[in-house]
Order: C-alpha cells, then sequence, then structure tokens
C-alpha cells in the first residue's frame, strides 16, 4: 500500500487521557481523537507507515502500560492497523467537531457548513496532515493569548507565526483584526496547507504571507520587526529560536510561546531573561504551559 498510516486506537481508562495524548504527540502521531464507551474512552490517532515500523508501535503501547502502572491505574488496550490515505483522512474527519476556543473563536473543520449566524468568530480549517485543529491545549492557549493581546486596537499590529502548522494562529490573528500575519514552518505539508486555509477563510495573500522556513526566513521577510510573536514549538526549539527574537523586536514586542511542558518552564524562563526579555504570565493547561512576555526596556 503507497502512502499507508497506521491506525491507531486505545482502550483506555479516561484518567489515562491526558497521558496518553501527550505520549502520542510526542511520538508524531496526527488528527488524536477520543470518544466515550461506557466507562472508558477510545483514543485514536494516526502515524504514516512511511515513519514507523510496526515495532515503534509496539514499543509506544508498551510505553502506555508502563505510565498506566506508574499511575496505578488499569493498563490500556492498544490495537493498530494499516490504512490508506483515504481511509486515513475519512477516518478522521468522522471524529472532529466544531470547538469553540476561549470567548470568541469557534473553529469549524472545512467540510462542515457554518451557522450564518453566529457571535462567534468562525476560523475556518483542514489541516490536511498538518498540527493544528485547535483541540490540542498548546494551540488553545495562543489562540485565548491572541484574544488578550489583540482585545485593544488590534488594526495596526503585525505578528510574526513561527512553526505555523495549519495556520490556525495567523488566521485567528487576523479574524481579531491583526493587521498582517507573517507565518512559517519547516514542514512543506504545513505550508500548504495553512495557505490552503489561507484561502478557505478568504484572507487576502498580502495580509498572511505563508512561507517555507524558520526565523531566518522570516527575518528576510520582516525588515522593520512585528508587534507581536507566537511560536508554539516545542521548548527545546523555542530555546534554540529566543535569541534572535530580539531581531524581530519593536520597543514594545510582546511574545507568546507554548508547546513547552510545565518541566520545562524554567529553562525557558531563563533563556528569556539572558536575551533581554519579561515573562509578564505564565498560563498553565493540563501539562501544558503558555508564557506570555514582553521586551525588556533597554538600559
Ligand atoms: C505544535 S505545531 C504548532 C502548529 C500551530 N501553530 C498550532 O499552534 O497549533 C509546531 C509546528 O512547528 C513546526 N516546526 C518545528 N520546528 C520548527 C522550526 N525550527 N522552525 C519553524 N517551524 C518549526 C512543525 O513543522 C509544526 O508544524
Amino acid at each position: 500500500m503507497s502512502n499507508s498510516w497506521w491506525e491507531i486506537t486505545i482502550l483506555c481508562h479516561p484518567h489515562l487521557e491526558e497521558s496518553i495524548t501527550w505520549r502520542l504527540d510526542k511520538f508524531g502521531c496526527s488528527g488524536t481523537s477520543r470518544e466515550i464507551k461506557g466507562k472508558s474512552y477510545i483514543i485514536q490517532a494516526y502515524a504514516p507507515q512511511i515513519q514507523y515500523q510496526s515495532l515503534d508501535i509496539s514499543a509506544l503501547s508498551l510505553w502506555l502500560q508502563q505510565d498506566a502502572l506508574v499511575l496505578n491505574l488499569p493498563q490500556p488496550l492498544t490495537r493498530w492497523k494499516l490504512i490508506d490515505e483515504e481511509d486515513w483522512a475519512s477516518s478522521w474527519k468522522e471524529h472532529w467537531e466544531p470547538t469553540e476556543v476561549g470567548d470568541r473563536f469557534i473553529i469549524y473543520p472545512a467540510w462542515l457548513t457554518p451557522p450564518e449566524q453566529t457571535d462567534k468568530l468562525i476560523l475556518r480549517l483542514d489541516p490536511g496532515v498538518a498540527f493544528g485543529t485547535g483541540t490540542h491545549p498548546t494551540t488553545q492557549l495562543c489562540l485565548e493569548s491572541l484574544e488578550m493581546r489583540l482585545s485593544k486596537s488590534p488594526e495596526n499590529v503585525v505578528i510574526a507565526d513561527i512553526g505555523s502548522g495549519s495556520g490556525i494562529l495567523s488566521i485567528g490573528a487576523i479574524l481579531l483584526g491583526a493587521k498582517k500575519a507573517y507565518a512559517v514552518d519547516i514542514d512543506p505539508l504545513a505550508v500548504k496547507a495553512a495557505r490552503e486555509n489561507r484561502h478557505l477563510n478568504q484572507i487576502h495573500p498580502d495580509h498572511l504571507v505563508i512561507n517555507q522556513g524558520s526565523l531566518t526566513e522570516l527575518l528576510e521577510l520582516v525588515s522593520d520587526g512585528v508587534d507581536g510573536i507566537v511560536c508554539n514549538i516545542l521548548a527545546e526549539v523555542i530555546i534554540e529560536l529566543i535569541p534572535q527574537f530580539s531581531k524581530l523586536a519593536r520597543p514594545n514586542t510582546w511574545g507568546i510561546l507554548s508547546g513547552i511542558l510545565l518541566e520545562q518552564s524554567q529553562a525557558i524562563a531563563d533563556t528569556l531573561e539572558q536575551e533581554g526579555w519579561i515573562v509578564a504570565a505564565l498560563w498553565k493547561r493540563k501539562q501544558w504551559c503558555c508564557f506570555q512576555i514582553r521586551k525588556a526596556p533597554e538600559n
């Protein structure tokens, strides 16, 4: 089978949801979904066969068992099978429903017709294989932070979105009224998905510029800095990027950093301090945290 995916199905105690979702994310799964089955949960996730052997999934299943043991909870039951790309797209889509995030957003799957009348901002999305459906706590923390940051006079705000995935954060910022967003991602499939989502949300390419790359490519696009930086990538990557954030900064630039596990927050805080950034607030959800930062005044 070409373009096959592993469909991983886990029957588990509800209290294991968080640790299982974390393991699946770390493993590199896409499109995780959860269903209630009696007193248990069924969690499903997908991983490309091109990257993972059956042995890798066996190892994942062992980790899940060990996590349950540590938490003193019943062992989860993990099954996996290969499905082709088309089945993957449709299986996952069956489980993804419109999701309200924060006070203002409703994330609407592209294949559903959005309501004509709503007081919410409708963010339409087909992430494809890219990360960013709005169901993950790290994405939600970023969207809620953007709501806060863009609650007053958003019309002059230019943002940079590093690790844009499906484009969800940049699109969210534009829907909230931001003047312009620059989005970059190293993954060409994410760039493709983000451009399709830009079109789906009727945003002009001049308004939301999406390119493949990282901070270096972004700096080539933005000559005079941005007002806000959003970056939802893993802590290890963020720590490497922070020293270059100043090149994007204007005197009052703020930042939203997510994708950081609670136990990694000290390392992030230390790097921010060394590089001239102030931590204004730290928001937490499940095992994740989100830093609200701003540039420290020049001496
Ligand atoms: C956790 S996803 C976040 C997606 C979306 N921004 C969201 O909040 O849901 C992280 C994204 O960062 C991208 N990425 C990883 N390392 C990167 C780097 N050094 N520079 C730019 N993008 C990177 C990945 O390809 C992935 O699409």
